[in-house]
């Protein structure tokens, strides 16, 4: 039987930090966000959709969807956003589903689906456990306009489009609190890991 482990947490609250230290402890992880960059690549499905509801305007010179413009759209209207998830979550759902199954088949003893909208989207049942990345927002507002270089009012717009979370937290099979230093986030997931026994022996 494998142990599937559901990911996530708030935008910039960590779960890309810790999905590479799961990683490097040997886990095999599938990312929602990667699955939804490659479902939208020129020549796929939803890629013709997203042009077809959005517009050319959305492209780059290339061809590729520039993600900044469509992202100042949709994480500032809510109807526009629903849009795009209609669009964009069945593809990335399929995907997954696809990738996890083949990983079930190969024996796995432990699978990580990296969720942002693990909550949101309602896809808890697709886990038998679920760790979420906890920040202060205070915290949280400062690492996303740090990474992202976005202002304030750009990084309160992409936090409000997800749930509180303080919400998540009570909803999680276990939480890691990323307020601290990486090292300290690294030991939280170990003692998590080991206490579910999801590491190869
Ligand atoms: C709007 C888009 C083009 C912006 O792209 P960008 O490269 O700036 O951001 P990226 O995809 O790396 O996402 C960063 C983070 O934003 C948050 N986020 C992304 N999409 C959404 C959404 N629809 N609702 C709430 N939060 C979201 C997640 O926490 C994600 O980890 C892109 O996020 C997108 O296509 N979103 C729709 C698909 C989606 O829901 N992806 C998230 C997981 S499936
Ligand atoms: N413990 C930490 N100490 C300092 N900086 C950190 C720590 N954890 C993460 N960061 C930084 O905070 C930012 C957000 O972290 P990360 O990219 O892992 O978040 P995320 O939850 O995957 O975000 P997203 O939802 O946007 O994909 C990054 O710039 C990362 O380097």
């Amino acid at each position: 039987m494998t142990l599937t482990i559901g990911l996530t947490g708030g935008i910039a609250s960590g779960k890309s930090t810790v999905s590479a230290m799961m990683r490097e402890l040997g886990l095999p992880v599938i990312d929602a966000d990667e699955a939804a960059r490659a479902v939208v690549r020129p020549g796929e499905d939803a890629y013709r959709q997203i042009v077809a509801a959005f517009g050319p305007g959305i492209l780059q010179t290339n061809g590729e969807i520039d993600r900044a413009k469509l992202g100042a759209i949709v994480f500032n209207d809510e109807e526009e956003r629903k849009k795009l998830n209609a669009i964009v979550h069945p593809a990335v759902r399929q995907k997954m589903l696809a990738e996890k199954e083949a990983l079930v088949r190969s024996g796995a003893k432990t699978v990580v689906l990296d969720i942002p909208l693990l909550f949101e989207s309602g896809l808890t049942s697709w886990v038998d456990k679920v760790l979420v990345v906890y920040v202060d927002d205070d915290i949280q507002l400062r690492r996303l306009m740090e990474r992202n270089g976005f202002t304030e009012e750009e990084a309160r717009a992409r936090i409000r489009a997800q749930w509180p979370l303080a919400e998540k937290m009570k909803r999680a099979d276990a939480v890691i609190n990323n307020n601290g230093t990486r090292e300290e986030t690294r030991r939280q997931l170990l003692a998590i890991l080991k206490q579910w026994d999801a590491l190869e022996k």
